[in-house]
């Protein structure tokens, strides 16, 4: 391992704190501690209160808590000191000007420590990126898949797929390179069972309704229908806050505006959407775009249809309804309105909810709250088995099992082809890991992190 520069960054959150972390990592962290303390009496995992200076001045900077961590028994695997000073903001600026000074410190970029702590083997790229959804988690369920991740079960589950696969090429090759060897006959024909059983399984690990994905990023859920339907309105009654612009104008949404809430410890976000009509004019028809942009990705569709417009509805409304969305009878104080009447107009459609409610007197916005929140906790809701949680493990995922699939159909042709279809299947699955050469990934994975992780 070649050593590094030592780097280092404020590690906590930014503002006022009753305490900040100030870390270093690198061959030069203990060397810069005697630097700020004049001292060389710290012990490796005891805290030490020590006081901090300018070295140029001797002007006093702080009263600290340093922690040292001898290499490789730390985060990064490499020396590490955490200075635990007061989170003010002239004490932090102070010691983070004091260490910029330091010609062998260097300021860190953001997931270095992370990156650092990756590279020297003490993570796989799976629990890095664990760590930094962790870091990120708003919700009680995003922490605990964060968790998950982190103490390594997508790890587990790839690296044994991933050694499978290298223990069945190991046999593949030294069927091909010693074919006059004592082996057994038909290695490739032998593979094709484990590697029909590995696909099966690939594909039911992928066959998961991205709830991963829904969970990491938030379930999505559009309101949509014609303009004045009450879509705004049903927003802020449902976030009980004022986030979107009422008014009694057509058209007055325009742009998809949000709201992310915490329903049951699971984390949704509402996004209002411009109103649905045919006819209307260019800045309206971009909204009316971006409208139906956001209900194809969507996890769940609101629907809202004016009671006291009732049975009309527009055709372009009608079309949104699918067995992803909830008709909403919006405004059911101006109208009252049995639900059972959507299905009575129109049997065709197989929306999951009918509902009414009022933006004004209230009327149905708890009830609607509780069924979207039994909808999206079911759909996110994980077990104990591993959850893929990015888009990169996926296409990974996707790539081995089309190897493994083109396996299936050269194993009798060609040995040299099957061999080489399982060895790039077992590359697919180590650049999820990051076990194989993945340099290219790594600048776009931990430029996520933020700076001090
Ligand atoms: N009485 C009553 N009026 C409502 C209710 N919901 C909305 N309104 C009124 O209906 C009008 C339109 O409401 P919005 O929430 O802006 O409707 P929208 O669907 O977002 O409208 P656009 O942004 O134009 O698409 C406003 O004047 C609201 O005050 C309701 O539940 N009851």
């Amino acid at each position: 391992m070649t050593a590094q520069k030592t780097i280092y960054a404020l590690s906590s959150g930014a503002g006022t704190a009753g305490v900040a972390v100030i870390r270093l990592s690198g061959p030069d962290s203990f060397e810069a501690l005697t630097t700020l303390t004049g001292r060389h009496d710290f012990e490796p995992r005891v805290a030490t209160l020590c006081k901090l200076k300018d070295p140029d001045d001797r002007s006093h900077l702080d009263h600290a808590l340093a922690l040292p961590f001898k290499e490789p028994y730390s985060f990064t695997g490499e020396d590490v000191v955490e200075l635990h000073i007061h989170g003010g903001r002239a004490v932090t600026e102070g010691v983070l000007s004091t260490l910029h000074k330091n010609k062998s410190l260097r300021m860190a970029e953001p997931g270095e420590f992370t990156r650092r702590a990756f590279e020297n083997g003490k993570m796989d790229l799976t629990e890095a990126e664990g760590l930094n959804d962790l870091i990120h988690a708003q919700t009680a369920a995003q922490r605990q898949l964060a968790l998950r991740q982190m103490d390594g079960a997508l790890r587990h589950l790839y690296e044994g797929w991933r050694r499978d696969l290298v223990s069945l090429l190991a046999h593949l090759e030294a069927d091909i390179d010693f074919p006059d060897e004592d082996l057994p006959e038909g290695v490739a024909e032998a593979a094709r069972p484990k590697i029909r059983t590995l696909c099966s399984d690939l594909k039911g690990h992928l066959d998961d309704n991205n709830k991963g994905q829904a969970l990491r990023n938030g379930f999505t859920i559009v309101i949509l229908g014609a303009p004045n339907a009450g879509k705004s309105s049903l927003m802020n009654a449902l976030a009980q806050s004022d986030v979107a612009i009422v008014s009694d104008e057509a058209g007055t949404t325009r742009d998809a505006i949000e709201v992310n809430l915490d329903l049951g410890g699971y984390p949704v976000r509402f996004i209002d959407t411009a109103g649905i009509r045919e006819n209307a004019g260019k800045v309206e028809s971009e909204g009316i775009k971006r409208a139906l942009n956001k209900a194809e990705q969507a996890h769940l569709k609101l629907i809202t249809i004016r009671a006291d417009e009732w049975p009309d509805v527009s055709r372009e409304t009608l079309e949104l309804i699918d067995d992803r969305s909830f008709v909403v009878f919006s405004q059911s104080d101006k109208a009252d309105l049995d639900p059972a009447m959507f299905h009575v107009k129109h049997p065709s459609l197989r929306p999951v909810e009918v509902t009414t409610t009022s933006s004004v007197t209230q009327q149905g916005i708890s009830d609607l709250l509780e069924k979207v929140e039994r909808y999206s906790v079911a759909q996110m809701e994980i077990n104990e088995a591993p959850i893929l949680t990015r888009m990169r493990h996926r296409t990974a995922l996707e790539e081995c099992i089309s190897h493994l699939e083109r396996f299936d159909q050269s194993a009798t042709l060609d040995a040299v082809l099957a061999a080489e279809d399982v060895r790039m299947a077992a590359r697919c699955l180590g650049s999820i890991t990051g076990l194989i050469d993945v340099e290219e990934l790594l600048d776009v994975i931990f430029s996520d992190f933020c700076i001090g992780k």
